[in-house]
């Protein structure tokens, strides 16, 4: 079928490009001239027949926006519009309504899978209504990796990237477990083969992901991490999902954990823990390490022995 792609960077330029050896009609807008097929949205509009259907997979926020908004102008009664781009679940909702307004279908998709879908295919959770999801299915089969798994129409317009932000938040757990067990084992003196004993884990274990795939083939292009600096970003999915967390009253200790400790990453010393130390060393004269690098006047005491 025919789909115009907004956004032609490392998701939407390998998107479009499975589809387009699936046998799809792809056409694509991107705001860099180098990437575009067309000039303009109005032009990627006029490129296909209706009904159409567009697929926007911008920065998530203003970016998306912006590009809903646009298409909301051009687009007429019976055009869909997909947003696969990591957008907040409570913004489809806006965008949805809006675009309904208009007689135009909205599908929000979560996509999983990087810079490896291309070959691999992407995960997709789909929300949205039954007969906009049924005509983009021939997209979503090209787009999904083969076989059973990797598609799911997880309900009503939201869903879809609401699901994908609580997969996103498994991520964040999941890498931070990972990140932890690394420094543990590193840290101590009896484990000597630090690299291979994560590749060992890669068969047979309870723990072995894609995850550990992909850690390890970063540990061997680089076995100490030496080259990467220990500074995690974010995008807002894990704080989204801790944000529902909280509206819905679920506790999410583990998850919320692994924000936090990206957080902690972005900074070259803890205004926190400068107050534990200074109230350590008011209340039992603990010695404080000086921000200058002298250690200040005052005994520390053993930790006790357990
Ligand atoms: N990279 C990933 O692993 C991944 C996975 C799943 C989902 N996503 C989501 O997919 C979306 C795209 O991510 P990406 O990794 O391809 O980002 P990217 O930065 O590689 O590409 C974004 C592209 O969008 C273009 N763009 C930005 N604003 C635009 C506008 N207003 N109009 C037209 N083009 C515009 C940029 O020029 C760029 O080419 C984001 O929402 C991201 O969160 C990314
Ligand atoms: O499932 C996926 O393919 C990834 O989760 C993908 O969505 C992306 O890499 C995230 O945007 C990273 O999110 P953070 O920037 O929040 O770590």
């Amino acid at each position: 079928m025919e789909l115009g792609i907004i956004g032609l960077g490392k998701m939407g330029g390998n998107m479009a490009e499975r589809l387009r050896r699936g046998g799809h009609t792809v056409v694509g807008y991107d705001r860099d001239p180098a990437l575009s097929d067309v000039g303009s949205l109005r032009e990627l509009a006029e490129r296909l027949s209706p009904p159409r259907a567009v697929w926007v997979m911008v920065p998530a926020g203003r970016p998306t926006q912006d590009t809903i908004n646009g298409l909301g102008e051009i687009l007429d009664e019976g055009d869909i519009v997909v947003d696969g781009g990591n957008s907040h679940y409570v913004d489809d909702q806006k965008h949805g309504e809006e675009l309904a307004a208009k007689g135009i279908g909205f599908i929000d998709c979560g996509v999983s899978g990087g810079v490896w879908g291309l070959e691999n295919g992407y995960a997709l959770m789909v929300g949205g209504e039954e007969e906009h999801v049924r005509r983009l299915m021939p997209i979503f089969e090209t787009l999904k990796p083969e076989g059973e798994f990797g598609f799911v129409h997880s309900g009503k317009v939201g869903a879809g990237h609401f699901v994908k932000m609580v997969h996103n938040g498994i991520e964040y757990a999941m890498m931070q477990a990972f990140g932890e067990g690394y420094e543990l084992i590193e840290a101590s003196d009896v484990v000597t083969n630090v690299p291979e004993t994560f590749r060992s884990w890669q068969e047979g274990t309870v723990i072995r992901s894609w995850l550990l795939d992909l850690m390890n083939r970063a540990l061997a292009e680089d076995p100490e991490l030496d080259d990467i600096r220990g500074y995690a970003n974010d995008s807002g999915e894990g704080r989204w999902t801790v944000q529902a967390a909280v509206d819905h009253a679920v506790p999410l200790p583990a998850i919320s954990a692994s924000l936090f400790a990206r957080f902690a990453s972005r900074q070259d010393d803890s205004p926190a823990m400068r107050v534990v130390a200074a109230l350590r060393n008011q209340f039992g004269g603990h010695a404080v390490e000086s921000a200058k690098g002298a250690d200040s006047p005052g005994a520390d005491v053993p930790p006790p022995a357990v």
